[in-house]
C-alpha cells in the first residue's frame, strides 16, 4: 500500500450486520473485484460470502487478483463477531474507522477512490459517534463542501442540503451555501460526466416554489439571487420550479440535473424510478467516492436476497470516474 497505485479503489462494506459485506463477496466475483481493496474484517467477509454461497479467497493488499472470487484485503478486525441482521453498537468505531481510513489512503493518493456500502446512522450515533451520513464525515475529513448526487440512467438528483431534520432545513439554505453547491455540481458535471454545457433545475422550496411569496419566501430571497447571479456567468439554470412538476417526464428530457432543496423532495422521485439502479456520488471531493443507493436491509442481511445491482453499478461508476481523472490530469496540468 505504498506510494500511488492509481488504478486501485478502497471498498468499504459499511454495516457489519447488514447487507454491504455480502454485496462485496458478489462484486469479488466479478472483474470490477480486480481494481478493489477492500478495507474490511476479513472473517466477516468470509462469513457473507458463505452465507449467500459464494466463494471467496482473500489476498493481500498488493497482490494480483488472478480470477473471480478472489479479493484483495487490508484486514481490519471488528471489535466482536456478530450475526447479520442484528446491530451491535460494540462494532460502530469499526465501521467509522474503515470509512476514516479509507478517506485518508483516499486523500494521501495511495488509492483512487472509495466504493461504499450502507452505514447504520442510528447505531454509530447510539455508540455516541457523531455521524449524520457518509457524505458529511467525507467531506469533513477532506476539508471541503461537497454535494450529494444520486444517479442513474435516467435522472441524477443533487441535494442542497443533506442528512438534517426537517424543520432545520430552510435555515441552512443560504445564497453562499446554494451558490457552493451549484458551482460544485455544474463543474462535476462537465469533469466527471463529460457534459460541456450542463442544464440544471433548480428546485423551489415551498409549495409551488413559493407562489410569488404567498407560501415562503426563500425562493425570493434566497434562490433567485443566487440563480441570477450564476446565469449571468453563463450557467444554464432554470427555477426555482414547483418541485411537484419537476420531474415530469418532458421537463427531465430539457435537463442534466436536478437540484433538490433537501433529501426527501428529490431521493424518493429517483428511488421510485431506479431503486437499485441508482448510486449515490459525492461531488467535490478530492478523490472518487461512490456508494450504493440504498440502505443496510437488515432483514435481508446474510439470506442471499440481496440484489447487488447498485453495488455493482457503484464500482463500475468509481473506476470509470477514477480512470476519466486520470486520463484528465495531465492535459489539465499541462
Ligand atoms: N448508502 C448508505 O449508507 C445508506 C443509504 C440509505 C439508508 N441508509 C441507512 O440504512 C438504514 C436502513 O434504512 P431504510 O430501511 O430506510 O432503507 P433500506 O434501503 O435499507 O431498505 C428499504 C427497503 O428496500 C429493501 N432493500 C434495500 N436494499 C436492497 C437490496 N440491495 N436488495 C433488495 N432489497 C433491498 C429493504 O429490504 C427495504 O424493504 C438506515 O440506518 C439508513 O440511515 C444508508
Ligand atoms: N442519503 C443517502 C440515501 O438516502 O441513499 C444515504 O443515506 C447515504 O448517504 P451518505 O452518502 O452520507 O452515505
Amino acid at each position: 500500500m505504498d506510494g500511488a497505485t492509481p488504478a486501485l479503489l478502497g471498498l468499504i462494506p459499511g454495516e457489519p450486520a447488514g447487507i454491504g459485506p455480502e454485496l462485496c463477496a458478489h462484486l469479488a466475483q466479478t472483474t470490477l473485484g480486480n481494481a478493489l481493496v477492500a478495507i474490511a474484517d476479513g472473517d466477516l467477509l468470509r462469513e457473507a460470502a458463505a452465507s449467500i454461497g459464494k466463494p471467496l479467497e482473500l489476498l493481500p493488499p498488493d497482490a494480483s487478483v488472478a480470477g473471480p472470487g478472489q479479493l484483495r484485503l487490508l484486514h481490519r478486525p471488528r471489535r466482536v463477531p456478530g450475526r447479520f441482521g442484528q446491530l451491535d453498537a460494540r462494532n460502530s468505531a469499526y465501521v467509522h474507522d474503515s470509512l476514516l481510513e479509507g478517506a485518508r489512503l483516499a486523500a494521501a493518493g495511495t488509492l483512487s477512490g472509495l466504493v461504499t456500502g450502507p452505514v447504520h446512522k442510528g447505531i454509530l450515533n447510539e455508540a455516541g459517534i457523531a455521524y449524520t451520513g457518509t457524505t458529511e464525515l467525507l467531506a469533513a475529513e477532506a476539508g471541503c463542501e461537497v454535494v450529494m448526487m444520486l444517479a442513474s440512467a435516467q435522472l441524477r438528483v443533487a441535494l442542497a442540503t443533506t442528512h438534517l431534520p426537517l424543520r432545520a432545513v430552510p435555515d441552512a439554505l443560504t445564497r453562499e451555501g446554494l451558490r457552493g453547491t451549484l458551482e460544485i455540481l455544474h463543474a462535476a458535471l462537465m469533469a466527471d460526466f463529460g457534459i460541456l454545457a450542463p442544464r440544471i433545475a433548480v428546485l423551489g422550496l415551498n409549495p409551488h416554489a413559493g407562489e410569488g411569496g404567498h407560501l415562503g419566501r426563500e425562493e425570493i430571497e434566497v434562490i433567485t439571487p443566487v440563480l441570477d447571479a450564476l446565469r449571468a456567468r453563463g450557467m444554464q439554470l432554470t427555477g426555482p420550479l414547483p418541485a411537484d412538476t419537476a420531474f415530469l417526464p418532458q421537463k427531465l428530457q430539457e435537463v442534466d440535473a436536478v437540484l433538490a432543496m433537501y433529501h426527501d423532495q428529490g431521493l424518493p422521485v429517483l428511488k421510485h424510478a431506479g431503486f437499485e439502479n441508482a448510486v449515490n456520488i459525492t461531488l467535490g471531493l478530492p478523490y472518487v467516492r461512490v456508494a450504493v443507493d440504498h440502505g443496510t436491509a437488515l432483514e435481508l442481511a446474510g439470506r442471499g436476497e440481496a440484489d447487488p445491482s447498485s453495488m455493482i453499478l457503484a464500482a463500475k461508476c468509481a473506476i470509470g470516474f477514477a480512470a476519466r481523472r486520470a486520463r484528465l490530469a495531465p492535459r489539465l496540468l499541462a
